[in-house]
């Protein structure tokens, strides 16, 4: 199965939470007015997008339809279609630190998905022929290191660190120290990310970015906070919380494969104004993509990649 298939397949739940549900209104109804708005909305509010993206999908959808005199409630499919696809839009740029010497910070709660994410972007960028450093600075629990070691060798990166309860700073200062030695293209840098004690959290990347900012200015900075999209909501609060502590520049949504909760990825990039990244359908190391908002929508919608009905609109708009 290709990535694409494997994301259509990942996201029947979510499509049957959200797409069936919206399409019972578009045929349930001969007209668009209030009542088919609001039921519209506790669609997507159902469907976890959250009220921000609901509110801003509606109203695109409502001034669409206003603009271009639209009667059909059908008609309505592809607009909200295309209005989603434009709130999820992150282009290229959001990829910027794989074009340079970088250092990747991950954060995450336990369990989300973090070190296996770390094993697959290690993997993606070492086909890329990258040499990439993993720093093993979730230094709490012994398993974190093991775990992390193995996907460092099948991903063939160099591991620093691993050793539970040293000190995840001079973690930090050793990897950076060996990243610059092998001329690495990116350091990534596994974090332990304890919400409940926030205090703690915010210290310990503080020194860990105090670190690097002296050791390696020349980098480039990404902060990437790992969430399980299964947790719904739960994730969208996790993301709130680390927005609180550090300076997020993506998020990566794990196990999107079989949730009916996918819908979160819409909320969080709405209501938080960080990107989705990447995402993941999967426990190997194939299973980590860029996330792609017309491949994300068309699988929701299920259409095919190149559906020319998808061209021909966008060309009208
Ligand atoms: N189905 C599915 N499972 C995933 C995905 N990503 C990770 N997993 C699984 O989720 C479980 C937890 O992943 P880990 O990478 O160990 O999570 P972690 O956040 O590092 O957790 P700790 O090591 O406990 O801190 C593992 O069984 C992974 O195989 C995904 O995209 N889809």
């Amino acid at each position: 199965m290709g990535f694409f298939e494997k994301l259509v397949a990942g996201l029947g739940k979510t499509r049957d939470n959200i797409v069936s549900g919206m399409d019972s209104i578009f045929h349930g109804f001969s007209r668009i007015d209030d009542d088919f708005y609001e039921e519209l909305e506790e669609v997507l509010i159902m469907g976890d997008l959250g009220v921000q993206a609901t509110y801003d999908i509606l109203d695109d959808l409502k001034a669409k339809v206003k603009e271009k005199h639209i009667k059909e409630p059908m008609e309505c499919r592809e607009l909200l279609i295309e209005s989603i696809k434009e709130q999820m839009d992150i282009g290229e740029t959001a990829y910027e630190f794989e074009n340079h010497t970088s250092v990747v910070m991950v954060i995450g709660v336990n369990g989300v998905g973090k070190t296996t994410t770390i094993g697959k972007l290690a993997g993606k960028l070492r086909a890329e022929d990258k040499k990439v450093v993993i720093a093993a600075a979730d230094t709490f629990r012994a398993a974190a290191g093991e775990q992390l070691k193995e996907w460092a060798n099948r991903s063939q990166a160099e591991l620093i660190g691993g050793q539970e309860g040293s000190d995840p700073a001079s973690v930090v200062f050793d990897a950076v120290a060996a990243a610059k030695a092998r001329h690495a293209d990116v350091l990534m840098i596994d974090t332990a990310g304890r919400l409940h004690n926030k205090k703690n959290l915010m210290e310990e990347l503080r020194k860990m970015n105090k670190i690097i900012d002296r050791e390696f200015p020349e980098a480039y900075r990404e902060t990437l906070v790992v969430l399980d999209a299964t947790t719904g909501q739960n994730a969208l609060q996790q993301a709130k919380e680390f927005n609180d502590v550090a300076e997020i520049t993506g998020i990566v949504l794990t196990k999107m494969d079989g949730t009916a909760k996918g819908g979160i990825a819409v909320a969080i990039h709405a209501e938080l104004g960080v990107p989705v990244k990447y995402i993941g359908v999967g426990e190997t190391i194939d299973d980590l993509q860029k996330f792609d908002a017309d491949d994300f929508v068309n699988a929701l919608f299920e259409r095919p990649k190149d559906d020319e009905t998808s061209e021909e609109v966008s060309e009208n708009k």
